[in-house]
């Protein structure tokens, strides 16, 4: 479960215990000149359960994990990984797995060779390379250019070289890019298994409908502040029911007195607060009112996360004076936010 923390100071020891590999975020901020990507985050990523980092796109997603990762640092505040600054981990990479940039590869090189120099360079025995392409099942396109794989297999291969040195922490960026259905499907069996082994696993989308059905828990920011955070359960809100019936303000009374609220939608169609779809029936059957529809109302998350993240004082810096946003449930178009250039540091 994502848990807001008190400020405190980064502490100094070098190695996390495995039990406790709880990733926390304290007061983070991340300045490029007067521009504010990253301001005061505040959350922590819990080991067993897999964290969706959720934002649209140029909210900070990228900057706040490079910071996490020690690839940039910090204008205020800090992060740790079981209790230690990234800078100060002994063993960084048996750590923390880590997936940037699925196109991060040496195009020339084959997946198997990439893994090998990440592994030599980790300290980690070659014999992880085959067993991970194995994993990841690319094992046939091992000895293929990298330069020459699809962005699905890129993004396996990525997902390889973070498990290299079998870290308990994985922080992923935006792993679903480019995955069709049957990929995600993958890939969402693949963390669920790596959540059972109490790993702890953040993952960064902009889009909450790829990763709705993959992660427990989600953090959701907007323009580099925190909007939410919670499990995925607390997005859902209240359980409803549509109903369509031929006298509705009876059926209404009669849902009343079973202890059951409900809405008028449409002259023949009632909204009922509950998620017990037989207690509809059974009070219709019982009032003598036929049902023409009943169903269960699913609450769309990426609705929510799109009203959640255009707020007025939410609205996306980076699409100010831009299109008008689309309408609620469609995806955001592609697009890499500008900002001021100056204090430019490390690779957006
Ligand atoms: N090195 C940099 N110099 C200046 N501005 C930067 C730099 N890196 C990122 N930014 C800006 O910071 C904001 C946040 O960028 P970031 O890449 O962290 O967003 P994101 O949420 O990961 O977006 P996306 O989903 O598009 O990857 C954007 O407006 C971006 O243009």
């Amino acid at each position: 479960m994502v848990k807001g923390t008190h400020v405190s100071s980064p502490p100094t020891q070098t190695q996390p215990s495995r039990a406790h590999s709880r990733i926390e975020i304290v007061g983070l901020t991340k300045s490029f000149g007067s521009f504010k990507a990253v301001d005061n985050l505040t959350f922590s990523v819990e080991p067993g359960r897999i964290t969706g980092f959720l934002g649209p796109n140029g909210a900070g997603k990228t900057t706040t994990l490079r910071m996490v990762l020690g690839l940039i640092t910090p204008t205020a505040g800090h992060s740790t990984i079981g209790g230690v600054p990234y800078a100060h981990l002994k063993h960084p990479t048996r750590t923390v797995g880590a997936a940037l940039e699925a196109t991060n590869f040496h195009p020339g090189r084959s997946g198997r060779d990439h893994l090998r120099v990440l592994a030599a360079a980790g300290g980690i025995p070659e014999s992880r390379v085959d067993e991970m392409l194995e994993l990841v099942g690319i094992p046939a396109a091992a000895k293929r250019r990298a330069g020459n794989y699809s962005m699905g297999m890129r993004q396996r291969l990525g997902l390889a070289a973070a498990m290299l040195g079998d870290p308990n922490v994985l922080v992923l960026d935006e792993p679903t890019n480019g995955l069709d259905p049957e990929g995600i499907r993958w890939l969402r069996g693949f963390l669920r298994h790596l959540a059972g082994e109490k790993k702890t696993i953040l993952i960064s989308s902009h889009l909450l409908g790829e990763v709705q059905a993959t992660v427990d828990d989600v953090v959701i920011i907007s323009n580099g502040r925190l909007v939410k955070n919670g499990p995925i359960e607390s997005l859902h809100g209240q359980a409803s029911a549509i109903v369509r019936t031929t006298d509705p303000a009876r059926l209404a009374s009669a849902l009343h007195a079973s202890g059951i609220t409900s809405e008028r939608l449409e002259d023949t169609v009632l909204q009922a607060y509950t998620s017990d779809l037989q207690a509809i029936g059974d009070t219709a059957l019982s009032a003598g009112l036929p049902i023409y529809e009943l169903r269960a109302q699913q609450q769309d998350l990426e609705a929510l996360f799109f009203e959640l993240t255009s707020q007025p004082e939410n609205q996306n810096r980076n699409l100010a004076g831009a299109e008008p946003p689309p309408p609620v449930g469609q995806h955001l178009p592609p697009h890499r936010g500008q900002a001021p250039q100056q204090g430019q540091e490390g690779i957006s």
